[in-house]
Order: structure tokens, then sequence, then C-alpha cells
């Protein structure tokens, strides 16, 4: 089912298989997209359950289809550990898809582990800047933003997308910063992490955000519904997902939709 809301278009799925693959036939739309309007597609990845559930581009007919040779990977956010570690979301994006498909090693842009998070943010959002001086990555048409064609996000339980935590300064980063860092998230185990500010993050042409389970429908709820404003209401970080110009598409398995759908129900029958 899909729903055109004022926080984007809302794709409700029966069955995470029918996500999935929702999900892939999406990427291969814009990267297909991309390819054909500048030559690449530029993406930025997060970690979270998302990845395994984008892990069926690495099958038929994807893994044939798509023109991996012209795909630029890059990371909405990562954490400051080692690659080999479980929790990286580059091992994380290595393991579920990269090492699986003829990506060209030299066009994954992943973060350097090995300096002190302020340093990594500061190192990638140079590798940013120049990625965009050489068109590698558009440029925004409203502000000297990076354009990606496509950055993918998941919320998690509270309501936190990318490193963007609820109340943390990061959230107000202004256009000028790019990538930032965090040494307190609060998801736990609270690891070093760097992330893409709002500003880079809302500037994109697509955001695909993803939730899946029970756990999430709070977060979803708070995040997309229409009556989730108001001072009783706390803003959580994917309440700030507002593309300049871009598309947000949110995919939803039923139970993280669930209130959600129960919210648009009871303000149908207010009309
Ligand atoms: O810490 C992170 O969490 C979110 C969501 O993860 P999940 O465990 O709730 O599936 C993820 O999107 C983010 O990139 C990651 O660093």
């Amino acid at each position: 089912m899909a729903l055109h809301l004022e926080r984007g278009e809302v794709r409700i799925h029966e069955s995470l298989e029918e996500l999935k693959t929702d999900l892939a036939d999406y990427i291969a739309e814009i990267s297909e997209a991309s390819v054909k309007k500048r030559g690449l597609f530029a993406i930025a990845l997060s970690g979270g359950s998302l990845i395994s559930l984008i892990s069926k581009l690495s099958e038929t007919p994807y893994s044939k289809t798509m023109e991996w040779s012209k795909w630029y990977i890059f990371w909405a956010d990562d954490r400051l550990m080692a690659k080999s570690h479980a929790d990286s979301n580059y091992r994380l994006a290595k393991d579920c898809l990269l090492s699986k498909v003829p990506i060209i090693p030299s066009h994954v842009h992943s973060i350097n582990d090995t300096v002190s998070a302020e340093e990594a943010a500061g190192e990638y959002e140079f590798l940013i800047r120049q990625s965009v001086k050489n068109r590698i990555v558009s440029v925004s048409e409203t502000s000297d933003c990076p354009n990606f064609d496509l950055i993918l996000l998941e919320v998690g339980v509270d309501g936190h997308v990318a490193s963007l935590f609820p109340n943390q300064s990061a959230l107000e980063e202004r256009e000028e910063e790019w990538v930032t860092f965090t040494t307190d998230s609060s998801k736990k185990p609270s690891h070093e992490r760097i992330t893409f500010t709002l500003p880079v993050i809302n500037s994109a042409s697509n955001i695909a955000v993803v939730a899946t389970g029970d756990s999430k429908a709070e977060a979803v709820h708070l995040a997309a519904a229409a009556d989730s404003t108001g001072p009783e209401c706390p803003v959580v970080p994917a309440r700030m997902i507002h593309p300049v110009k871009g598309k947000l598409v949110w995919f939803l398995d039923k139970p993280a939709a669930s209130k959600l759908e129960a919210s648009l129900m009871s303000n149908s029958y207010k009309l």
C-alpha cells in the first residue's frame, strides 16, 4: 500500500520479502536514472537492519542488470571502530552487498577509523568536498551542499537516523558543516560516530527511510504522522528529514507502520 502524505510517500508492505523487493526495485530505478543523467550513481548507506534488507541487490536480476561500475558508495554514518568489527556499518555493507557485486574498490569511500571522531569527520567532509569538485557527487541547486543521488537511512527505536540522536547539538549544524561527530550516542553500545548533518541529508535528490518491526512503531509515528506535533510530542531526528527539492520515501512493514496507520484512520474519521 502506498500513501502520499505531507511527510513524503509512505509504502507499507505485507512482508519483509515484499519490502526487500520494492526497495531493491526503487534503488535500481534511481541508479538507472542517475547513470542516464550524469553517467554515475552516488549513494550513501547507513547501518542497522537496512543493510540486510538491501542484500537482495546481490541476487538476480539486480546483480546482472545494475551498472555496478558506475556506483560510488559513501556512508551517511559509521562508528569509529575497526572495519573488521561486527558493529561497523562498513563491515555490514561489505558482508551483505559490496563483496558480492562488482563495485570498483576505489569507488568505495569508507571513513578513517584510525583517528579521533573529530578528525575522521573532518577528513570525511574533505573527501566529500573533493567528490563534489570532481562531480562524482552533484551540488545542490539551492545551496553549496552535496546533492547525493540517494541516501538510505533507517529509523532507530529512539527516532534517530544516521548518527543524529535526539537532543544532540549535531541536529543544529548549518549548511557549512557537512559531516559531524558524536562521542556520546544514546544507542548502546555507545560508540564514537561520524554522521552526515541534516543539511546534507536534506539536500539529496532521493531519501529512503526504512523501518521494520513493532519496536519502531512509536518512532515512525512520531516521525511521520500529521498529529505527532505540538508541545507534548518529542521532535525525533527522523521528523527533521525534509528534502529541500528531493523526494522522500518511507519503506515500512506492517508492524512498524501500525501506529501511523492507526493515526491516519482516526484522523480520517474526524474529517
Ligand atoms: O546505530 C545505528 O542505528 C540505525 C538503526 O539501526 P537498528 O539497529 O535500529 O536497525 C542505523 O540506521 C544507523 O545508521 C546506525 O548507525
